[in-house]
């Protein structure tokens, strides 16, 4: 049997579930359906603005984000430099129950394709959340993010689990990086209650931070 990618919905929740499968689906064929010189653009001027927050990170940055899958925004190029600076990068792999595990990435670091998730991960050692509260910067993916800091993630509530956890230990405040059409209205989609906000996001505009 293949391995499921969400978890089960309770009856409670399954309308909000079904309006957020159904936005996740238009916001992927428009990721897809993106102009190559668009994305050019937004990409170039998103790793301007990583680079100005690893920069204020001070020398040996460590950085924890995620390895881009299908059209999401490119942030390796930065972590490349990162760990070429003498940084460390710490990048998310799908243990089960939908919890998330670390690991350390660097350029070379061979990827081998999750049981649980379209992504591709290290298969190294397996770092529970204190990897992530070390971190100087932490960079998570998302489908969307409203105007107050609300995520729209994959749908396997991954990172809501984990930054529960995190908030637990300290660390460094979320930021989501999207394209610039993917910041909407609030109530743009509905949130529940273990939806975890990220505290700002970025996009080719800038860094715009959330008054939580
Ligand atoms: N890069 C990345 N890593 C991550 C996540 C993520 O969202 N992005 N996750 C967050 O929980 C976890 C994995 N969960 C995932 C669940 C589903 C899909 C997926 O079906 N992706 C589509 C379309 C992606 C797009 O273009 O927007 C695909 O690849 O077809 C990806 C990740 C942990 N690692
Ligand atoms: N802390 C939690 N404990 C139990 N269930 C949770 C928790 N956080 C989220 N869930 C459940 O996980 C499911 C998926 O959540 P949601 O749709 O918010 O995923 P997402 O944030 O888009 O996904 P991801 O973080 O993987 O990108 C929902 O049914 C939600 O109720």
């Amino acid at each position: 049997m293949a391995h499921p990618t969400t978890p089960p919905a309770s009856g409670l929740h399954a309308e909000a579930l079904e309006r957020k499968a159904a936005l996740r689906r238009d916001l992927r064929a428009r990721r897809r359906a993106l102009d190559p010189a668009s994305r050019e653009r937004q990409m170039t001027a998103v790793a301007d603005h990583l680079r100005r927050l690893v920069d204020a990170a001070g020398p040996r940055p460590r950085v924890a984000a995620y390895l881009p899958v299908g059209a999401e925004p490119d942030v390796r190029p930065v972590l490349e430099e990162v760990v070429r600076a003498g940084g460390t990068v710490v990048v998310p792999v799908c243990l089960p129950e939908w919890q998330l595990g670390w690991t350390e990435w660097t350029p070379e670091t061979e990827l081998v394709r999750s049981e649980r998730a379209w992504v591709h991960e290290p298969s190294g050692e397996r770092r529970g959340p204190e990897a992530v509260a070390a971190a100087d910067l932490l960079l998570i993916p998302a489908q969307a993010i409203d105007a107050a800091g609300g995520r729209l993630g994959q749908g396997g509530g991954y990172y809501d689990r984990f930054l529960q956890r995190l908030h637990a230990l300290g660390g460094p405040a979320p930021l989501a990086v999207v394209y610039e059409h993917e910041v909407l209205e609030t109530g743009a989609f509905p949130t529940e209650p273990t939806d975890q906000p990220v505290d700002g996001v970025v996009t080719a505009s800038g860094v715009h931070r959330f008054a939580l």
